[in-house]
Protein backbone atom coordinates (compact mmCIF):
# COMPACT_ATOMS: atom_id res chain seq x y z
CA UNK A 1 0.00 0.00 0.00
CA UNK A 2 3.18 2.51 0.57
CA UNK A 3 4.61 1.55 -2.51
CA UNK A 4 4.98 5.31 -3.53
CA UNK A 5 7.48 5.60 -0.47
CA UNK A 6 9.71 2.95 -1.92
CA UNK A 7 10.84 5.52 -4.83
CA UNK A 8 12.43 8.31 -4.66
CA UNK A 9 10.53 10.27 -7.44
CA UNK A 10 6.84 9.26 -6.21
CA UNK A 11 7.38 9.58 -2.21
CA UNK A 12 8.71 13.49 -3.18
CA UNK A 13 5.32 13.84 -5.27
CA UNK A 14 3.52 12.00 -2.27
CA UNK A 15 4.68 14.60 0.29
CA UNK A 16 3.87 16.93 -2.25
CA UNK A 17 0.61 16.01 -2.11
CA UNK A 18 0.35 16.05 1.82
CA UNK A 19 1.59 18.90 2.08
CA UNK A 20 -1.14 20.61 -0.15
CA UNK A 21 -3.65 18.87 1.86
CA UNK A 22 -2.63 19.70 5.06
CA UNK A 23 -2.00 23.43 4.51
CA UNK A 24 -5.42 23.40 2.74
CA UNK A 25 -7.41 21.73 6.24
CA UNK A 26 -4.95 23.57 8.52
CA UNK A 27 -5.81 26.93 6.50
CA UNK A 28 -7.35 27.23 3.40
CA UNK A 29 -7.67 26.44 -0.23
CA UNK A 30 -4.99 28.80 -1.17
CA UNK A 31 -2.59 28.43 0.70
CA UNK A 32 -2.91 24.97 0.07
CA UNK A 33 -2.89 25.83 -4.12
CA UNK A 34 0.16 28.37 -3.20
CA UNK A 35 2.26 25.94 -1.30
CA UNK A 36 1.70 23.19 -4.25
CA UNK A 37 2.87 25.63 -6.68
CA UNK A 38 5.94 26.45 -5.00
CA UNK A 39 6.83 22.77 -3.75
CA UNK A 40 6.51 21.94 -8.10
CA UNK A 41 8.77 24.81 -8.36
CA UNK A 42 11.32 24.04 -6.12
CA UNK A 43 11.39 20.72 -7.72
CA UNK A 44 11.65 21.56 -11.24
CA UNK A 45 14.69 23.81 -10.30
CA UNK A 46 15.97 20.84 -8.39
CA UNK A 47 15.52 18.79 -11.42
CA UNK A 48 17.15 21.57 -13.67
CA UNK A 49 20.22 21.78 -11.38
CA UNK A 50 20.86 17.96 -11.52
CA UNK A 51 20.36 17.47 -15.08
CA UNK A 52 23.65 17.44 -17.54
CA UNK A 53 23.96 20.92 -19.02
CA UNK A 54 26.67 19.58 -21.37
CA UNK A 55 24.85 17.47 -24.15
CA UNK A 56 28.07 16.13 -26.04
CA UNK A 57 31.76 17.34 -25.44
CA UNK A 58 34.36 17.17 -28.52
CA UNK A 59 37.86 18.62 -29.77
CA UNK A 60 38.83 20.18 -32.88
CA UNK A 61 40.02 16.69 -33.71
CA UNK A 62 37.05 14.91 -33.81
CA UNK A 63 34.52 17.83 -35.16
CA UNK A 64 35.86 19.20 -38.02
CA UNK A 65 34.55 22.35 -40.04
CA UNK A 66 33.49 22.12 -43.80
CA UNK A 67 35.54 24.97 -44.49
CA UNK A 68 38.32 24.27 -47.08
CA UNK A 69 41.60 22.55 -46.42
CA UNK A 70 44.76 21.70 -47.31
CA UNK A 71 46.59 18.68 -46.62
CA UNK A 72 49.13 20.40 -44.51
CA UNK A 73 46.44 22.40 -43.20
CA UNK A 74 44.27 18.92 -42.10
CA UNK A 75 47.55 17.77 -40.74
CA UNK A 76 48.16 20.46 -38.25
CA UNK A 77 44.56 20.29 -37.21
CA UNK A 78 44.96 16.78 -36.60
CA UNK A 79 48.03 17.20 -34.52
CA UNK A 80 46.84 20.69 -32.74
CA UNK A 81 42.92 20.05 -32.77
CA UNK A 82 42.78 19.20 -28.69
CA UNK A 83 43.55 23.35 -29.14
CA UNK A 84 39.53 23.87 -30.13
CA UNK A 85 37.34 22.28 -27.99
CA UNK A 86 33.40 21.73 -28.90
CA UNK A 87 30.63 21.88 -26.66
CA UNK A 88 27.01 21.11 -27.20
CA UNK A 89 24.78 22.73 -24.46
CA UNK A 90 20.87 21.25 -23.59
CA UNK A 91 18.27 22.93 -21.68
CA UNK A 92 17.54 25.76 -19.07
CA UNK A 93 20.34 28.17 -18.25
CA UNK A 94 19.91 29.84 -15.11
CA UNK A 95 22.62 30.44 -12.08
CA UNK A 96 22.32 27.33 -10.71
CA UNK A 97 22.83 25.16 -14.32
CA UNK A 98 25.96 27.53 -16.00
CA UNK A 99 27.54 27.86 -12.31
CA UNK A 100 27.64 24.13 -12.56
CA UNK A 101 29.23 24.61 -15.68
CA UNK A 102 31.72 26.87 -14.90
CA UNK A 103 33.27 24.56 -12.24
CA UNK A 104 33.42 21.51 -15.11
CA UNK A 105 35.32 23.88 -17.37
CA UNK A 106 37.12 25.46 -14.87
CA UNK A 107 40.55 23.89 -15.85
CA UNK A 108 39.90 24.15 -19.55
CA UNK A 109 39.29 28.36 -19.11
CA UNK A 110 42.94 28.15 -18.14
CA UNK A 111 44.66 27.14 -20.62
CA UNK A 112 44.86 29.27 -24.55
CA UNK A 113 41.77 27.11 -25.96
CA UNK A 114 38.85 28.05 -28.33
CA UNK A 115 35.70 26.93 -27.00
CA UNK A 116 33.07 26.71 -29.35
CA UNK A 117 29.62 26.62 -27.86
CA UNK A 118 26.65 24.99 -29.67
CA UNK A 119 23.51 26.58 -27.50
CA UNK A 120 21.04 24.90 -30.52
CA UNK A 121 19.55 23.10 -27.54
CA UNK A 122 19.27 25.65 -25.02
CA UNK A 123 15.89 26.19 -24.02
CA UNK A 124 16.15 29.28 -22.08
CA UNK A 125 18.40 31.68 -20.50
CA UNK A 126 18.95 34.08 -17.84
CA UNK A 127 20.84 37.14 -17.24
CA UNK A 128 22.48 34.91 -14.24
CA UNK A 129 23.66 32.76 -16.69
CA UNK A 130 24.77 35.09 -18.98
CA UNK A 131 26.96 37.26 -16.48
CA UNK A 132 28.30 33.61 -15.58
CA UNK A 133 29.18 33.19 -19.52
CA UNK A 134 30.74 37.04 -19.25
CA UNK A 135 33.28 35.93 -16.27
CA UNK A 136 33.92 32.58 -18.07
CA UNK A 137 35.15 34.02 -21.90
CA UNK A 138 36.95 36.99 -19.52
CA UNK A 139 38.80 34.29 -17.93
CA UNK A 140 39.67 31.96 -20.83
CA UNK A 141 40.67 35.65 -22.83
CA UNK A 142 42.89 35.99 -19.91
CA UNK A 143 45.01 33.11 -20.52
CA UNK A 144 44.63 33.80 -24.26
CA UNK A 145 41.91 31.77 -25.59
CA UNK A 146 38.31 32.47 -27.25
CA UNK A 147 34.65 31.45 -26.50
CA UNK A 148 32.69 30.98 -29.36
CA UNK A 149 29.13 30.58 -29.06
CA UNK A 150 27.32 29.11 -32.39
CA UNK A 151 23.09 29.01 -33.17
CA UNK A 152 21.83 31.59 -30.21
CA UNK A 153 18.22 32.03 -31.20
CA UNK A 154 16.36 34.23 -29.91
CA UNK A 155 13.35 32.83 -28.39
CA UNK A 156 16.27 31.48 -25.73
CA UNK A 157 16.36 34.82 -24.12
CA UNK A 158 13.07 35.78 -24.15
CA UNK A 159 12.64 37.45 -27.59
CA UNK A 160 15.46 39.68 -27.15
CA UNK A 161 18.39 39.40 -29.25
CA UNK A 162 20.79 36.63 -27.53
CA UNK A 163 23.82 37.17 -29.57
CA UNK A 164 23.81 40.76 -28.99
CA UNK A 165 23.35 40.67 -25.47
CA UNK A 166 25.99 38.15 -25.01
CA UNK A 167 28.01 40.26 -27.77
CA UNK A 168 27.45 42.86 -24.68
CA UNK A 169 28.69 41.01 -21.93
CA UNK A 170 32.09 40.80 -23.36
CA UNK A 171 34.09 43.94 -22.39
CA UNK A 172 37.12 41.54 -22.09
CA UNK A 173 36.91 41.72 -26.48
CA UNK A 174 37.55 44.61 -28.53
CA UNK A 175 34.52 44.79 -30.83
CA UNK A 176 36.45 44.25 -34.08
CA UNK A 177 39.06 42.17 -32.48
CA UNK A 178 37.03 38.48 -33.38
CA UNK A 179 33.35 37.44 -34.16
CA UNK A 180 32.67 35.22 -31.15
CA UNK A 181 28.70 34.62 -32.07
CA UNK A 182 28.11 32.46 -35.33
CA UNK A 183 24.90 31.83 -37.04
CA UNK A 184 26.10 27.77 -37.45
CA UNK A 185 28.28 25.63 -35.41
CA UNK A 186 30.20 24.91 -39.31
CA UNK A 187 31.16 28.81 -39.40
CA UNK A 188 32.33 29.22 -35.51
CA UNK A 189 34.85 25.69 -35.68
CA UNK A 190 35.83 27.08 -39.41
CA UNK A 191 36.64 30.53 -37.28
CA UNK A 192 38.44 28.46 -34.58
CA UNK A 193 40.40 26.60 -36.98
CA UNK A 194 40.95 29.86 -39.22
CA UNK A 195 42.66 31.31 -35.76
CA UNK A 196 44.07 28.32 -34.86
CA UNK A 197 46.25 27.82 -37.87
CA UNK A 198 46.90 31.47 -37.76
CA UNK A 199 48.43 31.23 -34.19
CA UNK A 200 50.44 27.68 -36.07
CA UNK A 201 52.00 30.52 -38.41
CA UNK A 202 49.35 29.35 -41.48
CA UNK A 203 46.64 32.14 -41.86
CA UNK A 204 43.99 31.63 -44.13
CA UNK A 205 44.97 31.43 -47.68
CA UNK A 206 44.21 35.09 -49.27
CA UNK A 207 40.78 35.36 -50.86
CA UNK A 208 42.29 36.46 -54.31
CA UNK A 209 44.45 33.07 -54.87
CA UNK A 210 43.86 31.66 -58.27
CA UNK A 211 44.91 28.24 -59.60
CA UNK A 212 44.63 27.48 -63.48
CA UNK A 213 42.49 24.78 -64.74
CA UNK A 214 45.68 22.78 -66.22
CA UNK A 215 46.21 22.71 -61.83
CA UNK A 216 42.95 22.12 -60.80
CA UNK A 217 42.43 18.71 -58.92
CA UNK A 218 40.45 16.78 -61.67
CA UNK A 219 43.12 17.66 -64.33
CA UNK A 220 46.30 16.60 -62.22
CA UNK A 221 48.29 14.30 -63.88
CA UNK A 222 46.30 13.62 -66.85
CA UNK A 223 47.17 13.61 -70.37
CA UNK A 224 48.08 17.35 -71.58
CA UNK A 225 45.88 16.75 -75.04
CA UNK A 226 42.77 16.10 -73.00
CA UNK A 227 42.53 19.78 -71.75
CA UNK A 228 43.55 20.75 -74.62
CA UNK A 229 40.50 19.56 -76.19
CA UNK A 230 37.88 20.48 -73.61
CA UNK A 231 39.00 23.70 -73.04
CA UNK A 232 37.66 25.41 -75.45
CA UNK A 233 34.37 23.72 -74.63
CA UNK A 234 34.08 25.54 -70.92
CA UNK A 235 32.26 28.82 -70.42
CA UNK A 236 33.90 31.50 -68.18
CA UNK A 237 31.30 32.90 -65.51
CA UNK A 238 32.39 35.53 -63.16
CA UNK A 239 29.76 35.31 -60.24
CA UNK A 240 29.44 37.93 -57.25
CA UNK A 241 29.51 36.36 -53.69
CA UNK A 242 25.72 34.89 -53.08
CA UNK A 243 25.36 34.35 -56.63
CA UNK A 244 23.79 30.62 -57.10
CA UNK A 245 24.96 28.55 -60.08
CA UNK A 246 22.11 25.80 -58.90
CA UNK A 247 19.85 24.98 -56.91
CA UNK A 248 19.15 21.76 -55.36
CA UNK A 249 16.64 19.57 -58.02
CA UNK A 250 17.37 21.54 -60.62
CA UNK A 251 18.53 19.75 -63.54
CA UNK A 252 21.90 20.09 -64.56
CA UNK A 253 24.53 18.04 -66.77
CA UNK A 254 27.28 20.69 -66.06
CA UNK A 255 30.43 20.35 -63.99
CA UNK A 256 31.94 23.62 -62.56
CA UNK A 257 35.68 24.30 -62.38
CA UNK A 258 36.99 26.66 -59.69
CA UNK A 259 39.62 28.86 -60.79
CA UNK A 260 39.12 32.03 -58.20
CA UNK A 261 37.12 32.25 -55.08
CA UNK A 262 34.79 29.46 -53.29
CA UNK A 263 31.84 28.40 -53.65
CA UNK A 264 29.69 26.24 -50.53
CA UNK A 265 27.47 23.37 -51.38
CA UNK A 266 24.36 23.22 -49.12
CA UNK A 267 21.39 20.94 -48.43
CA UNK A 268 19.12 23.24 -47.14
CA UNK A 269 16.58 21.92 -44.28
CA UNK A 270 14.40 25.35 -44.14
CA UNK A 271 14.23 28.50 -45.88
CA UNK A 272 16.97 30.22 -43.81
CA UNK A 273 18.86 26.85 -42.59
CA UNK A 274 20.75 24.71 -44.56
CA UNK A 275 23.82 21.99 -44.01
CA UNK A 276 27.64 22.69 -45.33
CA UNK A 277 28.59 19.63 -47.31
CA UNK A 278 31.46 21.21 -48.13
CA UNK A 279 33.41 24.03 -49.94
CA UNK A 280 35.30 24.19 -52.60
CA UNK A 281 37.56 26.82 -53.41
CA UNK A 282 40.29 27.08 -56.25
CA UNK A 283 41.38 24.15 -57.55
CA UNK A 284 38.84 22.07 -56.63
CA UNK A 285 35.21 21.22 -59.01
CA UNK A 286 31.88 20.45 -58.26
CA UNK A 287 28.65 19.42 -59.80
CA UNK A 288 30.66 16.52 -61.38
CA UNK A 289 27.53 13.71 -60.38
CA UNK A 290 25.17 15.66 -62.77
CA UNK A 291 27.95 15.67 -65.16
CA UNK A 292 28.30 12.07 -65.07
CA UNK A 293 24.54 10.98 -64.86
CA UNK A 294 22.70 14.70 -66.02
CA UNK A 295 19.51 14.96 -64.11
CA UNK A 296 18.25 16.91 -60.12
CA UNK A 297 21.15 19.00 -58.54
CA UNK A 298 22.03 16.78 -55.39
CA UNK A 299 22.70 20.35 -53.13
CA UNK A 300 22.77 24.19 -54.10
CA UNK A 301 25.73 25.81 -54.94
CA UNK A 302 26.21 29.15 -53.57
CA UNK A 303 29.37 31.34 -54.19
CA UNK A 304 30.66 32.50 -50.88
CA UNK A 305 33.69 34.75 -51.86
CA UNK A 306 33.89 36.14 -55.93
CA UNK A 307 34.18 33.68 -58.35
CA UNK A 308 35.29 32.79 -61.11
CA UNK A 309 34.61 29.23 -62.93
CA UNK A 310 34.66 27.27 -66.11
CA UNK A 311 31.58 25.59 -66.96
CA UNK A 312 31.86 22.18 -69.03
CA UNK A 313 28.89 21.32 -70.20
CA UNK A 314 27.94 17.05 -71.13
CA UNK A 315 25.47 18.62 -73.75
CA UNK A 316 28.14 20.57 -75.73
CA UNK A 317 30.28 17.11 -75.62
CA UNK A 318 27.42 15.75 -77.11
CA UNK A 319 26.78 18.57 -79.60
CA UNK A 320 30.66 18.48 -80.77
CA UNK A 321 31.31 14.88 -80.64
CA UNK A 322 33.81 13.91 -82.41
CA UNK A 323 36.90 11.12 -82.40
CA UNK A 324 38.98 13.39 -80.12
CA UNK A 325 36.36 15.40 -77.94
CA UNK A 326 34.77 11.61 -77.03
CA UNK A 327 38.10 10.21 -75.85
CA UNK A 328 38.51 13.30 -74.10
CA UNK A 329 35.20 12.75 -72.33
CA UNK A 330 35.68 9.26 -71.63
CA UNK A 331 39.18 10.38 -69.71
CA UNK A 332 36.96 12.40 -67.93
CA UNK A 333 34.45 10.31 -67.18
CA UNK A 334 36.64 7.32 -65.64
CA UNK A 335 38.55 9.96 -63.45
CA UNK A 336 35.53 10.99 -62.12
CA UNK A 337 34.00 7.38 -61.71
CA UNK A 338 36.78 7.03 -59.50
CA UNK A 339 35.91 10.01 -57.17
CA UNK A 340 32.50 9.38 -57.03
CA UNK A 341 31.93 7.47 -54.13
CA UNK A 342 28.73 6.42 -54.71
CA UNK A 343 29.89 5.02 -58.06
CA UNK A 344 32.80 3.29 -55.79
CA UNK A 345 30.36 1.94 -53.25
CA UNK A 346 27.91 0.36 -56.24
CA UNK A 347 28.84 -3.09 -57.03
CA UNK A 348 26.82 -2.59 -60.44
CA UNK A 349 27.97 1.02 -61.34
CA UNK A 350 25.34 1.26 -64.16
CA UNK A 351 24.99 4.81 -65.03
CA UNK A 352 28.44 5.27 -65.30
CA UNK A 353 29.05 2.43 -67.65
CA UNK A 354 26.47 4.03 -69.78
CA UNK A 355 27.87 7.00 -69.58
CA UNK A 356 31.45 6.15 -70.20
CA UNK A 357 29.45 2.95 -72.90
CA UNK A 358 28.27 6.40 -75.14
CA UNK A 359 31.51 7.85 -75.63
CA UNK A 360 32.96 4.61 -76.60
CA UNK A 361 30.58 3.93 -79.19
CA UNK A 362 31.09 6.99 -80.02
CA UNK A 363 34.98 6.52 -80.57
CA UNK A 364 34.38 3.17 -82.06
CA UNK A 365 35.45 1.47 -79.05
CA UNK A 366 32.23 0.10 -77.72
N1 LIG B 1 27.89 14.94 -49.40
C1 LIG B 1 28.53 15.76 -50.26
N2 LIG B 1 29.77 16.19 -49.98
C2 LIG B 1 30.41 17.02 -50.81
N3 LIG B 1 29.88 17.48 -51.97
C3 LIG B 1 28.66 17.08 -52.28
C4 LIG B 1 27.93 16.20 -51.46
N4 LIG B 1 26.74 15.98 -52.02
C5 LIG B 1 26.74 16.68 -53.17
N5 LIG B 1 27.90 17.35 -53.34
C6 LIG B 1 28.28 18.24 -54.47
O1 LIG B 1 27.19 19.11 -54.68
C7 LIG B 1 26.84 19.03 -56.03
C8 LIG B 1 25.40 19.32 -56.33
O2 LIG B 1 25.21 19.09 -57.72
P1 LIG B 1 25.53 17.64 -58.29
O3 LIG B 1 24.55 16.70 -57.67
O4 LIG B 1 25.63 17.67 -59.73
O5 LIG B 1 27.02 17.34 -57.71
C9 LIG B 1 27.15 17.56 -56.35
C10 LIG B 1 28.51 17.46 -55.75
O6 LIG B 1 29.47 18.14 -56.51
Amino acid sequence: MLLWLRRSRTRIDGILALLVIACTLSFDLIIGVGAGALGAVLLFLRDQIRAQTIHSRSTGRAVRSMGLRSEEDLALLDEHGDRIVYIELRGHLFFGTVDRLFTELATLLERPVWIVVNMRRVQSIDLTALDLFRQMKLRLRSYGGYMLFANIHRGAAHARKMDKLLRSFAPGYVQAEIKTSFKSTDKALEAAEDMLLTELGRPPAPIDACVAIEDNALFCGIDATVLETLRPLMQELQLPRKARPFRVGDSGDAIYFVIRGVVDLRLPSGVYHYKRLSSIGPGGYFGETAFVDPGPRSADAVVTRDATLLMLSRAKIGDLADRTTDAAAVVLLLRLACSLPIICADPEPRFVASSIGECRIGIGLG
